[in-house]
């Protein structure tokens, strides 16, 4: 790459190599120059302004790749179909959701891409529930040219991932319908109000999961029992289960969900709020027992768990357990 300084007062008339940032604290940050853009007498001074006294002219070898070419072609790499892009800007191309979902990092994969010296590839935290239009990533060469070799490198780390999934991606939720097993002797007999059909359901409405039957078992383990039982059999992708889940002698939802399941995942989880809750499954129907932090906290142990289960991802014990470090979730 030949890279000549041009002082700003002697480049009218030539070509801008590079998108030009301007920041005013607390006001703006973007593009005052694009790319591409030919210098005018007016553009001397607001150069001056935003600190650029020289501009660079650029000649590119055919071994480097312009900040935004190479931006574009790690971002068509890593990203999956649930991911759209616009135009790139200041050498960064931002991946944005076409649906609501879970979204996947390869966690591997992107941090072996961001050993490449030079690349920066972030996205928001792996395996949170993202909607429509949220952007997740950014993808960015650091230097404004860059080996082509480095950016090869990057297409042949997604490459090798990709017949499984994509580096980046959102995945819609497969899951579409639930049901609520809300326990409790004192809301079965009316003696309080029930408060956790409409905390669940607009959780689960914001998820787009419908919830269908809601029933009030008590608290009878056989009760209880036959209502999970009943749920998975009519093919309900999910059953949540309230009440009952901690270590009162009344508390009979981890037993009962025990003898519904085919496989249980965790009874606990190193989180808080939302430490009790139980993960099971019957067959494909997933089963959440729900403590009472879920009823009570805007974050829990659920909410992080939520996504994943709804996007059919296999969830494992020591997925789980690696949530601790981290998983104090309240302010
Ligand atoms: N000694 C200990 N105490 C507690 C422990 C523990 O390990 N040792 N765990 C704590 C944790 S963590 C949680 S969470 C809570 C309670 O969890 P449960 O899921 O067992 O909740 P319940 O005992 O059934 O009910 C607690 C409270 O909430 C009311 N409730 C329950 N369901 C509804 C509903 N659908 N609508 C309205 N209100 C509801 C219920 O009436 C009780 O007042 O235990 C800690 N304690
Ligand atoms: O399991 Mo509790 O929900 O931590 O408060």
């Amino acid at each position: 790459m030949v890279k000549r300084e041009i002082p700003v007062e002697q480049a009218i008339g030539m070509t801008l190599a590079h998108d030009l940032t301007r920041i005013v604290p607390g006001q703006f940050k973007g593009r005052a120059f694009a790319k591409g853009h030919v210098i005018q007498p007016e553009d001397v001074p607001v150069l001056l302004d935003i600190g650029k006294r020289y501009i660079y002219v650029l000649e590119i070898g055919s071994d480097e790749l312009h900040e935004n070419d190479a931006a574009v072609i790690m971002a068509e790499a890593v990203a999956g179909d649930g991911l759209e892009w616009g135009e790139v800007h200041e050498g960064k191309v931002v991946l944005k959701a076409v649906t609501d979902g879970m979204l996947w990092v390869n966690q591997e994969a992107v941090t072996a891409m961001n050993l490449i010296d030079g690349i920066s590839i972030t996205t928001r935290p792996n395996l949170i529930h993202v909607t429509k239009g949220t952007s997740v990533a950014g993808v960015r060469p650091i230097p404004l040219v860059i080996e082509k070799n480095k950016v090869d490198e990057v297409v042949t780390i997604a490459n090798e991932v990709k017949d499984k999934r994509s580096a980046i991606d959102v995945l819609p939720y497969k899951m579409k319908t639930a049901a609520l097993v809300t326990t409790g002797s004192e809301i079965q007999s009316g003696r309080i109000e029930d408060k956790s059909g409409p905390v669940l359901r607009a959780k689960l409405e914001a998820y787009g999961i419908q919830v269908g039957r809601q029933v009030f078992p008590g608290d009878e383990k056989d009760a209880i029992v036959s209502e999970i039982v009943s749920a998975a059999d009519l093919g309900v992708d999910l059953v949540l289960v309230t009440g009952g889940m901690s270590v009162d002698p009344d508390d009979r939802s981890p037993a009962s969900i025990r003898e519904a399941a085919t496989q249980v995942v965790t009874y606990g989880t190193p989180m808080l709020p939302g430490s009790m809750l139980m993960l099971a499954y019957r067959g494909k129907t997933a089963i959440f027992g729900l403590p009472g932090a879920v009823l009570h906290d805007a974050k829990t142990s659920f909410d992080v768990l939520l996504p994943r289960v709804l996007a059919r991802m296999k969830v494992t014990k020591s997925d789980i357990a690696q949530l601790g470090v981290g998983g104090w979730l309240n302010e």
